[in-house]
């Protein structure tokens, strides 16, 4: 899998090496294995899905958490950029590797008690993923776990998004 993750010096800003997973969602065989990699992170020992809701940041989050939530069968939940939701919306700044933006959920998207299976590409500094927590929480849900496709292990993404199960189908 992990070779199907192109590395791009100094994009979108000098000093940072951007993994670019477009080769990796041109690959069905890759594609297919890695929301299946995915998915297991929501499953109990048994193999049943053991999470009510697959939540996904825009954009990549979204790319490949909807179809972890068909595999495991449960609804998907989009966290947007700032002004794109036309509900009533939970919203946390946030800073990125790259920058800083503001991050929003629909209040009702996820109810209480509901546990949630946070999927995305990249675990970097964490701050992306830290927010859709403080989202999850702001509705009143539980993140059950996160799982990405890749964790820069240079960056303290695991120390900034705390006390939560972190899988990682790649460390880099
Ligand atoms: O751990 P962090 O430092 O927060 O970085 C990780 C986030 O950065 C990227 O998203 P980006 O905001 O670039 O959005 P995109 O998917 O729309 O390109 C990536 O898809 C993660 O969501
Ligand atoms: N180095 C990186 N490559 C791709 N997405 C990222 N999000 C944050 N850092 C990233």
């Amino acid at each position: 899998m992990a070779r199907l993750v192109r590395d791009v010096a100094d994009f979108p800003t000098a000093g940072i090496v951007f993994k670019d997973i477009t080769p990796l969602l041109a690959d069905p065989d890759g594609l297919r294995a890695v929301v299946a990699g995915l998915a297991d992170a929501g499953r109990d020992d048994d193999g049943r899905p053991a999470v009510d809701k697959v939540v996904g940041m825009e954009a990549r989050g979204f790319i490949l958490g909807a179809p972890v939530a068909l595999e495991l069968g449960v609804g998907f939940v989009p966290v947007r950029k700032a002004g794109k939701l036309p509900g009533e919306t939970h919203a946390v700044a946030y800073a990125l590797e790259y920058g800083d933006a503001v991050l929003e959920i629909h209040c009702d998207a996820v109810a209480a008690g509901e546990r949630v299976l946070v999927i995305d590409d990249v675990l970097a500094t964490g701050g992306t993923a830290r927010a859709t927590a403080d989202l999850v929480a702001a509705c009143g849900g539980t993140v059950a776990g996160m799982a990405f496709l890749m964790e820069l292990s240079f960056l303290p993404g695991r120390a900034t998004v705390g006390d939560v199960a972190v899988t990682a189908l790649s460390v880099v």
